[in-house]
């Protein structure tokens, strides 16, 4: 759906401090975030990084130790408690573990949130009912929880979440616990409820794959900060901090590649002549023959141990990890070539100088 130009969720100056063991622990560190109507807004960041404990100041599940919270042009911390459980029912929420009720059905489940209103039973279960086949699970609606794959569960707990017409669905990890398939099924639903519903999705993760599928903004979390942020494509295809350029790499099993070659016994037998490279391409370079440029012009021979390209909208970054071998100036003049072109070129590995035959590695 359009996004519209209103802040949903303003975030102003939030911290929370915890106190463990004598200690000031700042788990969210003055943090300002606006997320506007009808925006699905990813939080990526590593395990720790403050991403749950800020998104729990959206309903105040976490008080902020200072700071504003306003959802929805109220501010949350100063409202009554009557009024403040009205505006927590704007604010639906799931969890990577789906907080199911075992004992209840599927049907139950959803009525659930629905008991303290004051609506009558007949009417509670048709909403129930209406909510379970928009998330396709009608045929299911008498079995409990235990007959249902992760899959299914995250389903009506997204149906359950949605029992008191939310404006706004927090996602909290809710695919981590589930394949890829079943994730890109869920995101999917996700996209379906935002663009029907106009629903405002905010969802944590530590996978750039989720962020990437659905999100339209993001922001990099670390050490409670946001440290980064804005449209997805802009972010990672143009990444401003080491970490964000962290989550691009891994999106694109460079890190696992370089964990693998590093691990790989056959780096020992780099020559004298050899260079272990990783080369990234992104804009123009991506386009050109620079490989085969190299054989001719500077009579290297690359043999290539890993490549991948990584879309991010309608921008490519490519990846390639070489061996790059030849005489020592036309490696050098080679090497050369490349970054004068765009490419960017880290030395992973070059035989160490001296007598023993040991390889220097620079992969960390
Ligand atoms: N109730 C609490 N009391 C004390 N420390 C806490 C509490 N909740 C979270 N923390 C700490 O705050 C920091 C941020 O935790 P948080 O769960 O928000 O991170 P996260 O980015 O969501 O990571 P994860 O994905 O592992 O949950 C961590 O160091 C965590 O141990």
């Amino acid at each position: 759906m359009a996004v519209l130009e209103e802040p949903i969720v303003d975030l102003q100056n939030v911290s929370v401090t915890f106190q463990s063991g004598g200690k000031s622990l700042h788990a969210v560190d003055k943090v300002n975030l606006q997320i506007n109507k009808g925006d699905i807004y990813g939080i990526i960041g590593y395990s720790g990084a403050g991403k749950s404990t800020l998104v729990r100041t959206i309903n105040l599940l976490q008080r902020p130790t200072e700071g504003k919270v306003i959802v929805g042009g109220k501010p949350l911390l100063e409202l009554s408690n009557a009024k403040l459980r009205q505006a927590r029912k704007k604010i639906g929420m799931i969890f990577q573990h789906f907080n199911l009720l075992n004992s209840r059905t599927v049907l139950g489940n959803v009525e659930y949130p629905l008991l303290s209103q004051s609506i009558s039973k007949a009417d509670r279960r048709a909403k129930a009912k209406e909510l379970l086949d928009l998330v396709g699970l009608s045929e299911f609606e008498q079995s409990y929880p235990e007959q249902l794959s992760g899959g299914q569960k995250q389903r009506v707990a997204i149906a359950r979440s949605l029992a008191n017409d939310p404006d706004i669905l927090v996602s909290d990890e809710a695919t981590s616990a589930l394949d890829p398939k079943t994730t890109d099924d869920i995101l999917k639903l996700l996209k379906r409820l935002n663009q029907r519903l106009g629903l405002t999705v905010v969802l944590i993760t530590h996978e750039m794959q989720v962020i990437k599928s659905i999100c339209q903004h993001v922001a990099v979390m670390d050490e409670g900060k946001i440290i980064e942020r804005g449209d997805v494509a802009k972010v990672f295809a143009n990444p401003q901090q080491a970490l964000t350029q962290n989550f691009v790499d891994s999106s694109a099993n460079v890190t696992e590649a370089l964990a693998q070659i590093k691990a790989d016994q056959g780096l020992q037998s780099l020559s004298p002549n050899e260079r272990l490279l990783f080369l990234k391409f992104r804009g123009q370079a991506t386009k050109q023959s620079l490989i085969s440029d190299l054989t001719e012009l500077y009579k290297l021979k690359a043999n290539i141990l890993f490549a991948n390209i990584e879309r991010i909208s309608d921008t490519s970054i490519g990846y390639l990890i070489i061996v790059l071998s030849g005489q020592s100036k036309q490696l050098a003049d080679g090497i050369n070539f490349l970054s004068q072109h765009g490419v960017d070129v880290k030395l992973l590995a070059t035989e160490k100088k001296g007598d023993q035959a040991d390889v220097k590695t620079n992969i960390s």
